[in-house]
């Protein structure tokens, strides 16, 4: 089901937890809700499941206004970072909860639910565990048991509140890649909250970055790696190397060198940005004269730290580690420059 969101606020005394929030979601996307602690993610993930309610705006599923209507009636699936199952019942039981306990006019048959249990077990890849309690499992398949729960009563949406947080590295990696599959196979529209940037451009086919209850950016993973709206867009999402200077007539100018400037920028004061992997050697005249600070080896790329003339900050300047790469000595001056960049005004 497609979902709307027209100017949600929320106010907590003098927080805006939501601020006039618009969002559409279409039927079947997987969404990811991505920002800093305190952005608002949470609050928005409640009021659309109709856990809090907002002090203004709407929520529609399809043409249905929601606003008006119970938990129960909302018919979403929720799945939070530390999904409680019921202890004293089994992973199959878990999963049939939802269905068992709807009204008798609306509960499907025994024989059914068993059926869709099944189907939910295999599609979740626990298919001999049915028998077990929560207890016999790992962490990461407790909240594949939570998901398959949340998808048993076929959800209008689904609504996950960073489900892998609370599990390792190794093991978050491969449940988002699963649970990508699984979204492939479902259809399920899904709305994924995360502060985790990686897990968010891995994972959706949109992103929302969220700033203090607003939407500061809303594209596809590529659009907003590739073309932050903002500075605090391009630092959430990566590593960040930047130059302070001025735009004069679509030049980017700091010390004595100068780059185009993509979009229209007014004259002033602006900041370049550049992932530390944009940055090259520029042989000849055309990059920043730079001292190399230190060198720090990290897998498959040596990552040096350069002091420009006239910037406060450091550079930060990834070199790929391959065998025909000559690392450049501490103290040495080479001269960068940016292959991709993004310049915003200050
Ligand atoms: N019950 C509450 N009472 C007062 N303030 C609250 C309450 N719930 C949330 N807030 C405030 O609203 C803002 C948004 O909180 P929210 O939990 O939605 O953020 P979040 O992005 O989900 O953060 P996190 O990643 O830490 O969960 C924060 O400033 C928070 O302190």
């Amino acid at each position: 089901m497609d979902l709307h969101i027209r100017q949600l606020s929320k106010r907590y005394r003098d927080v805006a937890a939501l601020d006039a929030v618009d969002l559409d979601i279409a039927s079947g996307e997987l969404v990811a809700l991505l920002g800093p602690s305190g952005s608002g993610k949470t609050t928005l993930l409640r009021v659309i499941a109709g856990l809090l309610h907002a002090d203004r705006g709407q929520v529609l599923f399809g043409e249905t206004d929601a606003t008006r209507l119970s938990l129960r009636e909302r018919n979403v699936g929720f799945v939070f970072q530390h999904y409680a199952l019921f202890r004293h019942m089994t992973v199959a039981e878990n999963i049939a909860f939802g269905l068992r306990s709807r009204p008798r006019a609306r509960r499907p048959d025994k024989a059914t639910i068993a059926r869709r249990v099944e189907e939910l077990l295999g599609l979740i890849q626990l298919a001999e565990l049915g028998e077990r309690y929560p207890d016999q499992l790992s962490g990461g398949q407790r909240q594949r048991v939570a998901l398959a729960r949340a998808l048993a009563i076929d959800p209008t949406v689904l609504l996950l509140d960073e489900p892998f947080g609370a599990l390792d590295a190794k093991v978050r990696v491969d449940l988002r890649r699963w649970l990508r599959r699984l979204h492939e196979q479902t259809g399920q529209t899904t709305l994924f909250v995360t502060h985790d940037q990686e897990e968010a451009l891995e994972l959706a086919d949109r992103v929302v970055v969220l700033r203090e209850g607003r939407i500061e950016q809303v594209g596809t993973p590529d659009e907003i790696y590739s073309a932050p709206v903002s500075e605090y867009v391009f630092d959430f999402i990566g590593r960040a190397s930047t130059l302070d200077g001025r735009v004069e007539q679509g030049r980017f100018l700091a010390g004595d060198t100068s780059f185009g400037v993509p979009v229209d920028l007014p004259d002033g004061p602006a900041r370049l940005y550049a992932r530390p992997h944009d940055l090259s050697l520029a042989p000849g005249h055309d990059g920043w004269p730079a001292r190399v600070l230190a060198a720090h080896r990290l897998a498959d790329r040596i990552t040096l730290e350069l002091d420009l003339p006239g910037q406060s900050r450091t550079l930060e300047f990834d070199v790929a580690a391959t065998p025909d790469v000559e690392t450049p000595a501490v103290g040495r001056t080479i001269a960068v420059k940016p292959l991709r960049y993004r310049v915003y005004s200050r």
